[in-house]
């Protein structure tokens, strides 16, 4: 890709930053000619790809992965009255093959229930049989009708993980969606991005589920991004598609079903919550490149200083680092310029002087400078990169901590969403939430808060005054 691309805009003209990151960062190329579909730049999937590998490693813990169709038929996917509801306005379809038209329109799958779900009446036929516990990783396809966003809101979201559980009881669908939420806390915490997750009001839960628990991340202009959300089914789908399950008294009985699902959001809010005005700043985990090692070449040492670098990233790499050298005929400071703006969490500086004094200069993305013994050089790395995302973590953290203030006022939180969530009292009834959301312009994202910065105590309605709990409210994306 050509070297110069122009300034990066500040990060807090958020949305431009955003915007320009995607390409000079090369994770997003936004001029496919297609709307709400854009294409992965291999520095971008890189990203993906350890970032998936994460998820994977959580959920390959105690579920099976899978594959299911992308093509749904028109009558499985218009069977659960909700369902279709909720998906109506946004599902594509295939009415063709080739010039001849199919006897039974196609839908693309915006999410797999109505492909998965009648291959599971299929599946189980007795308790032994239970739990199902699988996931896919798949493209889905939905027709937004907002303002489409890469990684954010797609028409063809690339990187849909959803996960579909069968069980006995409600109360083990129960379980499971709490174990799906704990899931997503340790994978955001792999990621260093802090999370809110609250219980969806009743109008906003996910069509045809009981209830919907959200994993929502504050970026950095304050609105919230839903990065994950979890569903409890009840036995409403069962219903529909006839899931039942013989118990151990031989009598036919309906099962209960969970599904919870994370798209490439989770890249979106970790890029947006991390990075700085020099370009990305990754956690180690997902970084493509986790150590770029810059030779400072003087010409009557250079064969000697090539191969101090090379030794370095051989032995670095060995070690398990994901490690590129920079020999280009650059001067140093257009290199850092280079691998800051990918997010690079440490760069490895060795000269001359470095070479005479048996250490390398050890410089991370954060600018905090390591001069490292040579000969202690992997244990040293280590430690270094551990501390960086130690404070990558506390960075972010911070930043959310400012980002959740407690009102109790509508006017107070009016002020605060503009800035990020405000914490305020509400009995539950949809007349007050419309009222806020009409007359601030927010979202009431949930209750039943599980955040480390938000604390549950009783009060009164901000609107009516009757008794009322923490709810949280955001403007969103
Ligand atoms: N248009 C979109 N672009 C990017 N991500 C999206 C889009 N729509 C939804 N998502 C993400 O996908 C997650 C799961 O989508 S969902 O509709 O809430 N839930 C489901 O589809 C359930 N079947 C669980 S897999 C959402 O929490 C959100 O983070
Ligand atoms: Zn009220």
């Amino acid at each position: 890709m050509q070297e110069d691309k122009g300034a990066l805009p500040a990060k807090e003209t958020f949305s431009e930053w955003y915007n320009d990151i995607l390409w000079q960062a090369e994770i997003m190329d936004v001029r496919y000619p297609v709307k709400g579909v854009y294409v992965w730049y291999p520095h971008g999937f890189a990203m993906r790809k350890a970032t998936y590998a994460i998820l994977r490693e959580l959920l390959d813990k105690d579920h099976d992965e899978t594959l299911f169709p992308l093509l749904i038929p028109e009558n499985e996917f218009m069977k659960e009255a909700e369902h279709i509801k909720g998906f109506e306005e946004e599902v594509y379809w295939v009415t063709h093959g080739g010039t001849s038209e199919l006897d039974v329109p196609l839908a693309l799958r915006p999410t797999s229930e109505t492909a998965i779900y009648p291959m599971y009446a299929l599946w189980v036929r007795s308790h032994a049989d239970l739990p199902i516990k699988l996931y896919q990783i798949v493209n889905t396809f939905r027709y937004e009708t907002k303002h489409t966003r890469p990684l954010i809101r797609l028409r063809e979201i690339t990187s849909f993980k959803e996960a579909h559980t069968v069980h006995a009881t409600w109360e083990e669908a129960q379980a499971q969606v709490n174990d799906a939420v704990d899931l997503y806390r340790t994978f955001y915490d792999r990621l260093c991005v802090p999370v809110i997750v609250s219980r969806r009001p009743e109008w906003d839960k996910f069509p045809g589920a009981d209830y919907t628990l959200a994993t929502d991340a504050i970026m950095p202009d304050g609105k919230t991004l839903q990065v994950g959300t979890a569903h409890h089914l009840g036995d409403h789908f069962s219903r529909t598609f006839d899931i039942t399950y013989e118990d151990a008294q031989g009598e036919q009985q309906l099962a209960y079903q969970t599904c919870y699902g994370i798209s490439e959001r989770c890249i979106a809010a970790l890029i947006s919550m991390h990075g700085d005005d020099k370009g990305l700043v990754l956690p180690p985990a997902v970084a493509p490149v986790q150590i770029a090692i810059v030779p400072i070449i003087i010409k009557k040492r250079e064969e000697e200083i090539r191969l101090a670098a090379e030794k370095l990233e051989m032995e670095l790499t060995e070690a398990g680092f994901r490690v590129k050298t920079d020999f280009r005929s650059l001067r140093p400071g257009a290199k850092y310029y280079h691998w800051e703006m990918r997010g690079v969490p440490l760069r490895i500086e060795i000269g001359p002087r470095d070479i005479d004094n048996g250490v390398v200069m050890a410089v991370t993305r954060l600018g905090e400078k390591n001069t490292v013994t040579r000969d202690a050089l992997i244990p040293e790395v280590k430690a270094i990169m551990e501390q960086f995302t130690g404070h990558l973590k506390e960075r972010a953290e911070q930043k959310v901590q400012e980002q959740i203030m407690s009102v109790s006022s509508l006017e107070e939180a009016r002020e605060a969403a503009g800035k990020g969530v405000a914490v305020i009292q509400w009995c539950g009834c949809k007349e007050c939430a419309t009222s806020i959301e009409t007359e601030i312009d927010v979202s009431v994202l949930g209750t039943d808060v599980q955040s480390a910065y938000i604390d549950d105590t009783e009060g009164t309605c901000i609107i009516c005054g009757k008794p009322a709990r923490p709810a949280i409210i955001a403007r969103t994306y």
